[in-house]
C-alpha cells in the first residue's frame, strides 16, 4: 500500500458563521512539494492551522501516514513530524546560530548536576548542518541571528526542522518578503528538503516561485480548492489567472489603464 503523507477528505472549518474552509480534500506525499495558492482570506492561514494541530476540522477527515488522526494541539502535530516554519520563522534575533538551531533541544555536556549547554558542540554543528544547505557565508556558530539575512533564517529554520526529524514541512510564505537572490536560497533550500524525502506545503501568493519547484499544485479560492493539478498541466499565465478568482488579467490591466 502506498504510503501517503497527509491526507485530507472533506474538510470544514466553520468560525460561528464564517465557512473558512469548505470540503477541502487534498494529498501531501513524501519527497513532493506541494503549492498551496490562493489570495488573502482564500483560506491558507486556517488549512494551515488544521495541518499543523492549532484548529481541528467541523468536519472530515486527516489523515497522516495513512492513520486518521485528530491532533489536540501543534505539540501533538510536532511529535508526529510535522514542523510549520512562518514568514517571521521565530528564530531570536539576539541569540546565536547555535543557540538558534538547538533551542529548546539544547545538547547538554558534563555530568548531573553539573550539567551545561554543549555551545562548542551547538555551534560546531549549526554551522556544519548550514554549510551542508549550501549557507556558506555562516562559519562562526557564535554569529547573532539577527545578522542574518532574511532568506539565511529561513534557511536555518528549514534546517533546523529537517535536522530534528520533520516528515512533513509546512511554509508559510517563505520567500514572499524576500529579494530574487535571497528567494532563490531559500527555494534551493527546499528542493534540498524535498530530495531528503520530505513532503512540503509550500504557501505563497507567487505563482513564478510556486512553479519553480512545485510537484503539485492547490488554489485556494473562498475557502473552497477552486483547481488542483500537477506540474506541467497549467501554464503561469492559467495560474495567475486562476489566483486572481478567475478574473482574467488582461481584464484587470484594462481596468486599471482606464483608472488612470
Ligand atoms: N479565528 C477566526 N475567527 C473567525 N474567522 C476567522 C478566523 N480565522 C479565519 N477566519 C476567517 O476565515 C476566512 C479565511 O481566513 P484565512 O486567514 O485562513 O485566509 P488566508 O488565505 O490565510 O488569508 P491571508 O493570506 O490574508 O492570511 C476569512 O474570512 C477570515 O476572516
Amino acid at each position: 500500500m502506498t504510503t501517503h503523507l497527509m491526507q485530507l477528505a472533506g474538510v470544514d472549518k466553520s468560525f460561528g458563521s464564517t465557512r473558512a474552509l469548505k470540503n477541502i480534500s487534498m494529498l501531501v506525499e513524501p519527497g513532493k512539494i506541494l503549492c498551496l495558492l490562493g489570495d488573502n482570506g482564500a483560506g491558507k492561514s486556517t488549512l494551515i492551522k488544521i495541518l499543523s494541530g492549532y484548529h481541528q476540522p467541523t468536519s472530515g477527515k486527516v489523515y497522516f501516514e495513512n492513520e486518521e488522526v485528530r491532533f489536540a494541539s501543534p505539540r501533538e502535530a510536532r511529535q508526529r513530524g510535522i514542523a510549520t516554519v512562518h514568514q517571521d520563522v521565530g528564530s531570536i534575533p539576539l541569540m546565536s546560530v547555535g543557540r538558534n538551531f538547538f533551542l529548546g533541544a539544547e545538547p547538554k555536556t558534563g555530568v548531573w548536576p553539573f550539567q551545561r549547554i554543549d555551545t562548542n558542540f551547538a555551534n560546531r554543528e549549526a554551522v556544519r548542518q548550514m554549510q551542508k544547505f549550501g549557507l556558506t557565508r555562516v562559519t562562526n556558530g557564535e554569529q547573532l541571528v539577527g545578522t542574518m539575512s532574511g532568506g539565511e533564517r529561513q534557511v536555518l529554520a528549514i534546517g533546523r526542522a529537517m535536522y530534528f526529524g520533520a516528515k512533513l514541512l509546512i511554509l508559510d510564505e517563505p520567500t514572499s518578503a524576500l529579494g530574487v537572490k535571497e528567494a532563490a536560497m531559500v527555494l534551493k533550500m527546499m528542493r534540498i528538503a524535498r530530495k531528503n524525502g520530505a513532503g512540503i506545503v509550500f504557501i505563497t501568493h507567487n505563482a513564478r516561485h510556486a512553479m519553480s519547484v512545485g510537484d503539485d499544485f492547490c488554489v485556494l479560492i473562498q475557502g473552497e480548492v477552486a483547481a488542483s493539478f500537477s506540474r506541467g498541466e497549467k501554464s503561469r499565465e492559467d495560474v495567475l489567472n486562476l489566483m486572481a478568482g478567475g478574473e482574467l488579467l488582461s481584464e484587470l490591466e484594462e481596468e486599471i489603464e482606464q483608472i488612470d
